[in-house]
């Protein structure tokens, strides 16, 4: 399957929001370099000396109409003008020999660590979550995964039934059984996710208590524990199919979701749910709290 990549420079200030825009607008993954090290075109003159430039890179399927996303970044107030973006064909191979290249261990606090599956654990006695995502999102560098795998990290989930509502790679799902929850389901609207969770629950010994389903193939139940992270608007649409897994007392964690979207995130689950303070990184807010 061929990939076309999308590179803009940025100052680096501007290279996470930046990376946000690429993924709101249908990358399937975002990777960031030192505009220094392979750079796709000269930068302005005289930016260079004044300010680090990085290169984000944003990942599309091959088949997808690239117009109305150049359009949206042309009205990008930091891009420059006339924007500059180079786009490039790419073989599956190549992506994946990039990806790899870019996916490192990391550690969510409370000896919780995602570790690529090509890569040696940093610290072989932590819950090391091994990963292969292959195309599925959820590799845990996006800050909606990393607060949700935080939050994860924080919790005794021994005993707990989990629901991972848009379990893309199963990242979420598999950190709760390593974390002690007995079971959990799984549901994504893209069957790419399920095999990829599948496979991910497989390579963590935890596939017995991992159970994934198109959300219309679901079982009815309730459990302790959902987690959530798909974009604001599903969030809201889909707030009594979430709240419908989640029993009286249960804990819920949601993100996907921009600052400004949170209080409408929020009220769409005020009558269910007694929220606790907001977390945020980047522009990326994390809502979290349990069912009355
Ligand atoms: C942002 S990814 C999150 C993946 C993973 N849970 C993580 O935290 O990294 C959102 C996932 O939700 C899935 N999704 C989107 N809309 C959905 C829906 N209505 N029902 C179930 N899954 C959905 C997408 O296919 C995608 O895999």
């Amino acid at each position: 399957m061929a990939w076309i990549q999308l590179t803009l420079i940025t100052k680096e200030d501007y290279a996470r929001p930046l990376g946000d825009i690429l993924m709101a607008n249908g990358a399937q993954a975002v990777t960031y370099r030192d505009a220094k090290d392979a750079p796709i075109f000269e930068p302005p003159p005289g930016e260079i000396q004044l300010w680090a430039l990085t290169q984000v890179t944003g990942l599309y399927p091959a088949e997808t109409n690239m117009t109305p996303i150049l359009n949206n970044l042309k009205k990008v107030s930091f891009l420059p003008k006339p924007l500059q973006y180079k786009t490039d064909q790419l073989e599956d191979k190549d992506w994946e020999r990039e990806w790899m290249d870019n996916f490192k261990p990391i550690d969510f606090g409370h000896d919780l660590w995602i570790v690529p599956s090509w890569h040696e654990a940093p610290n072989p006695s932590a819950t090391n979550i091994l990963l292969d995502p292959g195309m599925a999102f959820g590799t845990g560098t996006h800050p909606t995964t990393s607060m949700c795998l935080q939050w994860i990290a924080e919790h005794d989930l021994s005993g707990k039934h989990v629901v991972d509502f848009g379990c893309g790679s199963g990242i979420l799902g598999i950190a709760a059984l390593k974390r002690g929850a007995v079971h959990c389901l799984g549901t994504d609207i893209d069957q790419q996710a399920l095999i990829a969770t599948r496979d991910n629950a497989v390579l963590n010994g935890v596939s017995e208590q991992f159970d994934v389903y198109l959300p219309e193939q679901a079982p009815v139940t309730q459990v302790d524990v959902v987690v959530a992270n798909i974009l604001a608007g599903p969030l809201q649409e889909l707030a009594p199919a979430i709240l419908s897994y989640l029993k009286p007392g249960g804990y819920l964690a949601m993100s996907g979701i921009l600052a400004r979207q949170a209080g409408a995130v929020m009220a769409a689950y005020a009558d269910a749910i007694e929220f606790k303070p907001v977390r945020q990184q980047d522009e990326w807010c994390f809502l979290h709290g349990q069912r009355r």
